[in-house]
């Protein structure tokens, strides 16, 4: 395919690996960053690879771009503004590659003129320290039907992230969220990587948090089955390296701010508009709350390993 101009906001671990698989690809690749680094590099099962993208923290240090994709945490978005509106164009569109139900919504009040296309991303990655990504598994990335869904997955053809349209992308992101709701928060509270749903009470308490966010999605419309939590609980211990954690467990080490307000709380929130009880979802969204956003010690840091260590699973 054609080389095109790619900006990508936010250099964290979706950030790093979707610039990557771009850049390999042949693309002209920009990486708008907030915390400044030299160079993005990628440890993969394959080891560890430097990628010459440049790294800008102004908006107006990146010029005119074919595609933006918009990979900060859903809190961060506002933040992002100074560079969506730099980089705003009708033809270049903007495509939101996040957690949760919101895709639309976390940008509706920037005006933009660009299409927006929202984005489902499958990866187990971590950001290490800033322009340090760990990617411990391919990526699979589900794009909203249509024309600019058809190019964006013909834009990333042949990288480690394959990109498919859902038909019923709703019931797509239903799902992803899913196995963020049992996931991402019990790992963050657990501050354990996936293993820790090799404990069975841990396990069932997972299983409880989807059956409680199956009820919700079905009553907002999406079209999923007891079918959809009996594998997204199954995956928890074999989709990914049990190595890996979670986007929520990383933000709890790095001391940053958890999405937990757009997964468990997007539960919480539609459950009360359709008077459908989630009391478990409702104690882990108040123990959410309550947590602190602080660097947490070295010893507890000491839970981030390395890739070399972790071949994928098969
Ligand atoms: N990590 C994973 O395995 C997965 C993550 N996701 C989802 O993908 C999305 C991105 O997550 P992830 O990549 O893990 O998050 P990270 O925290 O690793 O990366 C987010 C990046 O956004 C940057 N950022 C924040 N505000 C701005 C700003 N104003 N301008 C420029 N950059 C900014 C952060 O900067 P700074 O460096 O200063 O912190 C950080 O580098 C989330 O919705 C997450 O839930 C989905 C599937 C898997
Ligand atoms: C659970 C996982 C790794 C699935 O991609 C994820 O979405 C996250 O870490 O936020």
């Amino acid at each position: 395919m054609e080389a095109r101009r790619i900006a990508v906001i936010g250099s964290g671990a979706i950030g790093g690996v979707l610039a990557a698989a771009a850049h390999d690809l042949g693309h002209q690749v920009t990486l708008c960053a907030r915390t400044p680094f030299d160079r993005l590099s990628l440890e993969t099962p394959d080891g560890t690879a430097e990628v010459p993208v440049p790294v800008v923290t102004e908006p107006d240090a990146v010029g005119d771009v074919d595609w933006v994709l918009l990979t900060t945490k859903v809190p961060d978005v506002a933040g992002a503004r100074p560079w969506l509106e730099r980089l705003d164009a009708p033809g270049t569109p903007v495509v939101v590659v996040q957690n949760g139900i919101e895709h639309r919504e976390s940008v509706a009040d920037m005006g933009l003129s660009a299409p927006v296309l929202p984005a489902l991303i499958y990866v187990a990655a971590e950001r290490v320290r800033p322009g340090h990504v760990v990617r411990r598994s391919p990526g699979t990335m589900l794009v909203e039907p249509g024309e600019v869904g058809m190019r964006f997955a013909a834009l990333l053809a042949g990288s480690p992230v394959e990109v498919s349209v859902a038909e019923d992308f709703a019931a797509a992101a239903w799902r992803k969220l899913l196995s963020n709701v049992g996931a991402n928060p019990i790992t963050a509270l657990t501050l354990r990587r996936l293993d820790v749903f090799d404990v069975p009470e841990v396990r069932d308490l997972g299983a409880a948090l989807l059956d409680e966010a199956l009820a919700v999605a079905r009553a907002e419309g999406a079209a999923l089955t007891r079918a959809d939590v009996d594998a997204v609980v199954s995956g928890f211990t074999s989709d990914f390296p049990r190595e890996n954690g979670s986007s929520m467990l990383y933000d709890r080490l790095a001391g940053l701010p958890t999405e937990h307000e757009h997964i468990t709380g997007a539960v919480v929130r539609a459950a009360r508009r359709h008077g459908i009880p989630v009391p478990r979802n409702e104690t882990v969204l108040a123990l959410m709350r309550g947590l602190r956003p602080t660097r947490l010690p070295a010893s507890v840091a000491e839970l981030r390993p390395s890739c070399a260590s972790n071949p994928p699973k098969p």
